[in-house]
């Protein structure tokens, strides 16, 4: 299992940087941090190390060229100003790695992805192939074609995704800050940083507010969601601060810097992975507490009898959350039933199903097969 100490033996690292990192307060593009952060990555990729970075900063550079003072606010504008900054910001890596011998590629991504198993397939062979050629893939969302259900909407997510899609062994995400704190150090500046967070609870969600500029997107609050993707996934994620020099190097050497997020030891197959975390969620079951202990402590399977509440509307096929009676997801899988069935079947047992629904073709709401935990 990888801790501080041992993270020098990681191969395949992801690295997020936000646009509150790679631009100045003017919103401008900042030439001297993107310069730093090309020369430290390109130094790991000679050590070895497979190297993915997905950035953040179209809109921000697109923004600028454009001269638009604020940030748009319709979609269209909003993908008119990713456009443009996407070739800037691209062009600006591309000659900032090429100055240390790096070759780097654009990679646009959009929720499509990821949700559909055969296109998370291909994005997969994709980077693994230019990983194997000693490439950089430069990943940001498409913008400018991706809007409602198409778009993720923020980096940190897509970054645990796409670590998840090419099963890297460490996340790191770059932002403003140190790390998570206890609270949002900007409004509240008696906040400590958490070096080390082992689970992510309910309490931990709390803890995490939105963004600190108005150049950032999601805030910690996304970044928490994305160490939620990466430790069920068997990833290790770190969030420091992308100001500091060699930030990448020394956490990979050791340094006791940033919020490290202890990941779960069952590395999640990548078809579970994709089921837990690429599969677009329809729904929701709620389920009783000894529901809960038989899927926690005794591999079993969902049944009907442990539903006490349905949420949304899903069909048979369909990817659902499974919550306790606190509220907690704690797993994940593809419904045999639709969410109609399930209303009427719930909290009765197995050989009541035909007799309700006129037919059963499964014993299971959710087979164990079809479900990852996520506690
Ligand atoms: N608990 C917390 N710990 C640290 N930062 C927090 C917390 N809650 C909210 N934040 C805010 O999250 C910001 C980082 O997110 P964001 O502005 O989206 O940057 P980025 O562009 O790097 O994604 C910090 O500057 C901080 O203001
Ligand atoms: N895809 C968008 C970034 C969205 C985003 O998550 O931004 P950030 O919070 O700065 O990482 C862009 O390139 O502007």
């Amino acid at each position: 299992m990888l801790t501080r100490t041992n993270l020098f033996s990681v191969r395949r690292v992801v690295v997020k940087v936000g646009t509150s990192t790679i631009t100045h307060s003017t919103g401008k593009l900042n030439l001297l941090r993107i310069e730093k952060l090309a020369r430290e990555l390109s130094d790991l990729a000679n050590q070895g190390k497979q190297i993915i970075l997905v950035t953040s900063g179209a809109v921000g550079a697109g923004m600028d060229r454009l001269g638009l003072k604020e940030k748009p606010k319709t979609i269209p504008e909003k993908q008119a100003a990713a456009a443009v900054g996407q070739g800037i910001l691209m062009h600006i890596y591309e000659k900032m790695f090429g100055e240390y011998g790096q070759i780097v590629a654009q990679v646009l991504l959009t929720r499509a992805d990821s949700d559909n198993r055969r296109q998370y397939t291909n994005s997969r062979n994709a980077l693994t192939t230019l990983l194997s050629q000693g490439v950089i893939p430069i990943i940001n969302e498409n913008d400018a074609v991706a809007v409602d259900e198409l778009r993720i909407g923020e980096n940190d997510t897509l970054s645990a995704i796409v670590a998840g899609i090419i099963d890297a062994d460490l996340l790191v995400i770059l932002s403003d800050v140190d790390g998570v704190y206890t609270a949002n150090p900007q409004t509240c500046p008696t906040a400590e940083l958490i070096s080390e967070i082992t689970d992510i609870t309910p309490e931990t969600e709390a803890l995490a507010g939105g963004p600190g500029t108005a150049r950032g997107t999601g805030g910690m609050y996304t970044k928490i969601q994305a160490a939620k993707i990466a430790v069920n996934s068997g990833i290790t994620m770190v969030v420091a601060s992308g100001v500091r020099d060699g930030v990448v190097r020394d956490i990979i050497g050791g340094a006791a810097i940033g919020t490290f997020f202890v990941s779960k030891e069952n590395r999640l197959q990548i078809r579970k992975r994709w089921l837990a975390f690429g599969a677009p969620v329809n729904g929701a079951v709620t389920v009783d507490s000894g529901c809960e202990q038989a899927i926690l402590t005794c591999g079993s399977s969902l049944l009907a009898a442990g539903v006490i509440k349905v949420e949304g509307d899903f069909e048979h096929g369909n990817t659902v959350r499974i919550v306790n009676l606190a509220g907690r997801e704690i797993a994940r899988g593809i419904t045999n039933y639709n969410s109609e069935d399930v209303l009427k079947i719930m909290g009765t047992h197995t050989q009541e199903i035909s007799d309700i629904l006129g037919y059963k073709p499964y014993d299971e709401v959710v087979h164990r097969d079809n479900m990852v935990l996520l506690v």
